[in-house]
């Protein structure tokens, strides 16, 4: 073997490329859906887009828990569509009102709104790393997000979860929301299964999703996503 490399840091390379395989093997033990690797595209840093891991999964599947994990451990910027346009409601703008109720009945906002919201968030941080965190939540969405944007999410992380565990924690949720009580999160999840599903196929088919299991201890599930953010290259 030491003879194949002729200088150090040629064997040193080798060492890196067999560790970042390694990574990548882990990483593959743990998701059930992956096709390549999510390394920043060099297009992305020359057109100074934005690295963009949406973040999907049911209601009370640990979505909010695991990207504080995620932006802690791996300096993301966390941008929660829902926290955003919760915001909107208690800010007494336009939209507040209308937004209030399609939450409470479990709909979903108008892309518009949402899309807006998320275009200033990015735009007014500093950092170039972000998870979007139950976002999108519709083919509109999706559509809505990459025409404005201008890109494709990097990839997707989705927490896979039975529907009892869901509803247990939306109901022990205990933040006040409108929308964590039985009946709105029946709602929600015939919305999940019928609209926000096909979006996960959809960047599933394109080799984009990381599906992870959701259940068990918040550490444990930390455990599954923590190899797919270590393997990741980033320049920023
Ligand atoms: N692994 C877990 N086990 C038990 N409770 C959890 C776990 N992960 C999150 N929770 C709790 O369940 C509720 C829903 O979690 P949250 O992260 O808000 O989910 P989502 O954003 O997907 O709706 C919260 O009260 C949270 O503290
Ligand atoms: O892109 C989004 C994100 C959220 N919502 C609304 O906000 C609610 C709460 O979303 P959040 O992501 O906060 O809920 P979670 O899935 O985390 O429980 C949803 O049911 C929708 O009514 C929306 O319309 N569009
Ligand atoms: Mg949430």
């Amino acid at each position: 073997m030491w003879r194949r490399f002729t200088s150090l840091p040629l064997f040193f390379s080798h060492l890196q490329q067999v560790r970042r395989a390694d990574e990548l093997k882990i990483c593959q033990a743990f998701c059930t859906e992956i096709v390549k690797p999510p390394v920043e595209g060099e297009s992305n840093s020359r057109r100074n887009i934005p690295f963009v891991a949406f973040v999907l999964g049911g209601p009370g599947s640990g979505k909010g828990t695991q990207c504080l994990k995620i932006a802690e451990t791996f300096g993301f910027d966390h941008i929660g569509a829902g926290d955003l346009l919760r915001k909107e409601i208690h800010s007494d703008s336009e939209n507040g009102a209308m937004i209030q109720k399609l939450m409470k009945e479990g709909s979903i906002a108008p892309s518009e709104v949402t899309v807006k919201l998320i275009k200033k968030a990015i735009e007014s941080a500093e950092n170039r790393k972000f998870l979007i965190d139950g976002f999108p939540r519709s083919e509109e969405n999706r559509v809505a997000y990459e025409r404005i944007i201008g890109a494709e999410p990097n990839f997707v992380l989705f927490f896979d979860c039975p529907e009892e565990v869901m509803v247990k924690r939306v109901l022990n949720r205990n933040e006040g929301r409108v929308d964590d009580n039985e009946h709105t999160v029946k709602e929600r999840l015939k919305v999940y299964k019928a609209i926000t599903l096909p979006v996960a196929n959809h960047y599933a088919k394109k080799g984009k999703l990381y599906k992870v299991d959701g259940t068990g201890t918040q550490e444990e599930i930390f455990e599954r996503v923590r190899p797919i953010f270590a393997s990741l290259r980033l320049s920023t």
